[in-house]
């Protein structure tokens, strides 16, 4: 931030509060979080006005053909503010580190962990919430928690055989009945005001998680009567709740950590990029977010946290419990040979182990240091990525965020790992929808990249070769 746009005299207050945002101070007290983007909006618009006026005719560096045919990676190709992935640092969300989150983010009275009330804020807006900010956004989620009884209806007919994550598309799917975008837009709304419904929707979404995770998990394993939202409860507190675990201390911290360290990879990652990708189109957030969940879905992806729970239990059931680690050697051997991934180990982008890992790591040693599973899963860290080197295809042989998530779930008996990525999907609305209200407010335009045969390739370079 130039001195000078701090010094223009008529914009002062507004660059000020911009300048806070971009180094992630507090939010100014007694304003909600849509008043506070009403506020950076123009601001920010004003900004990327500025910087494409500058810089928007400049190469970025050079496309390469392995590019187009390698699944794009690190292709310069979107904008998203609200986290960055540094290949060895792992991710910041606006700026700042997961143990800086931790430590900056208001908690939960007596909690350790950051609540992810305070993420949200913090991925909208780059400040950091107040308590009292904080606390009216778990009121407020919780007094739109409900979901229509037809969604409901559609969750109780899925057959239990049915994967958690294609149920939670289709209820999420279906929460486009009331959308407050779909609504304005056939009202005519104009573009500058488009972020506003968004915001709504967002808000809608994200409450709603709880009660249609709940009922999937609920209907699926058999807990009984699902209970019900309360009002005087933190986000994740209830979701522990409506999974049968609020009165678990711990776990009820394990969601607040879980839910604050999935939410949002930059913008290119699968979930993340097919959101962004849908929201393009003007399809409203809950029509958005479900694909960015039908993306998550995936074992490459997302998924990836239940197949590693299966690998283990797998391994566990050929090589027994507190196998040597020459059995496990020869077990990830098998695995490799057999053209399978090691699931939980490799990224698209981090070359360093996952932070994510890390704070999942330390939460275990905090709270469940003898666990069985969790000495597998650093047993495993310390044998897999030798492997993977020696093996030597992978350009990643360290472990992600799905290597460790599945075992802090199994100690405090939520064992049903096909239901591990509803959570990962409940955290990622929190990335998914911040990035739309911003695409929205800034009139992002419809993404549409250009494609190219193979023969075109050829052509293009037949005479330069
Ligand atoms: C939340 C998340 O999405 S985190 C990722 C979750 N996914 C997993 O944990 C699944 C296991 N990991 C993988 O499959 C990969 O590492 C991915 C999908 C995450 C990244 O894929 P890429 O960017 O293509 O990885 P990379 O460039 O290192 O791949 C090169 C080769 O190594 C292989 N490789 C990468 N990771 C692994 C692994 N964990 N086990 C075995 N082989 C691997 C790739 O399959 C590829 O093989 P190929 O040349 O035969 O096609
Ligand atoms: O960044 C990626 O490609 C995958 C990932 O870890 C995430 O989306 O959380």
């Amino acid at each position: 931030m130039s001195s000078s746009i701090l010094r223009t005299s008529r914009t002062k207050p507004v660059w000020s509060a911009l300048a806070r945002a971009r180094f992630s101070s507090t939010a100014p007290k007694n304003t909600t979080l849509k008043e506070r983007l009403a506020e950076l909006i123009p601001v920010e618009l004003e900004n990327v006005k500025r910087v494409r006026a500058e810089h928007g005719k400049k190469a970025f560096g050079p496309v390469i053909v392995d590019q187009l045919y390698g699944g794009m990676r690190g292709l310069p190709a979107l904008i998203w503010d609200g986290s960055v992935l540094d290949a060895d640092e792992g991710i910041r969300f606006r700026g700042k580190t997961i143990p800086e989150c931790q430590e900056l983010l208001p908690k939960a009275p007596g909690g350790a962990e950051p609540l992810p009330e305070g993420l949200f804020w913090l991925l909208v807006t780059g400040e950091i919430p107040t308590q009292e900010q904080v606390t009216e956004l778990s009121k407020d989620w919780a007094a739109r928690s409900a979901i229509p009884e037809f969604v409901e209806e559609i969750l109780d007919r899925c057959p239990p055989t049915l994967h958690p994550m294609s149920q939670f598309s289709l209820a999420v799917t279906a929460l486009n009945h009331d959308s407050a975008f779909a609504k304005a837009y056939q009202d005519g709304v104009s573009k500058k005001e488009y972020w506003g419904p968004t915001f709504e929707d967002s808000m809608d979404l994200i409450a709603k998680l709880p009660n249609i995770a709940g009922r999937i998990y609920n209907n699926v394993f058999g807990k009984g009567k699902l209970a019900a939202i309360d009002p005087a409860k933190d986000y994740s507190h209830n979701l522990s709740t409506l999974l049968g675990f609020g009165d678990n201390t711990a776990f009820v911290e394990l969601m607040r950590l879980y839910i604050t360290i999935h939410s949002d990879h930059e913008g290119g990652n699968v979930s993340a990029h097919t959101g962004k990708l849908v929201g393009s189109a003007l399809s409203d957030p809950f029509l958005a977010f479900a694909a960015s969940l039908n993306g998550l879905a995936g074992p490459l992806h997302g998924l990836a946290n239940q197949e590693v729970l299966l690998w283990l239990s797998k391994m566990q059931s050929k090589i027994g419990e507190n196998a040597s680690d020459e059995a496990v050697k020869e077990y990830v051997w098998a695995t490799l040979k057999g053209g399978q991934v090691v699931p939980g180990y490799g990224h698209a982008v981090l070359r360093k182990t996952d932070p994510r890992y890390t704070a999942q790591r330390e939460f275990a040693l905090k709270h469940l240091p003898e666990d069985p599973l969790f000495k597998l899963v650093g047993q495993i860290y310390n044998i897999v990525p030798d492997i993977l080197l020696e093996a030597g295809k992978a350009k990643n042989p360290w472990p992600n965020v799905d290597a460790h998530s599945g075992a802090l779930l199994t100690h405090y008996g939520l064992t049903q790992m096909q239901f591990y990525t509803v959570l990962f999907g409940v955290s990622r609305a929190f990335g998914v929808t911040a990035q739309l209200i911003w695409d929205r407010a800034l009139g992002a335009p419809l993404e549409r990249p250009k494609s190219y045969s193979t023969a075109a390739i050829e052509k293009m370079f037949k005479d330069k070769s």
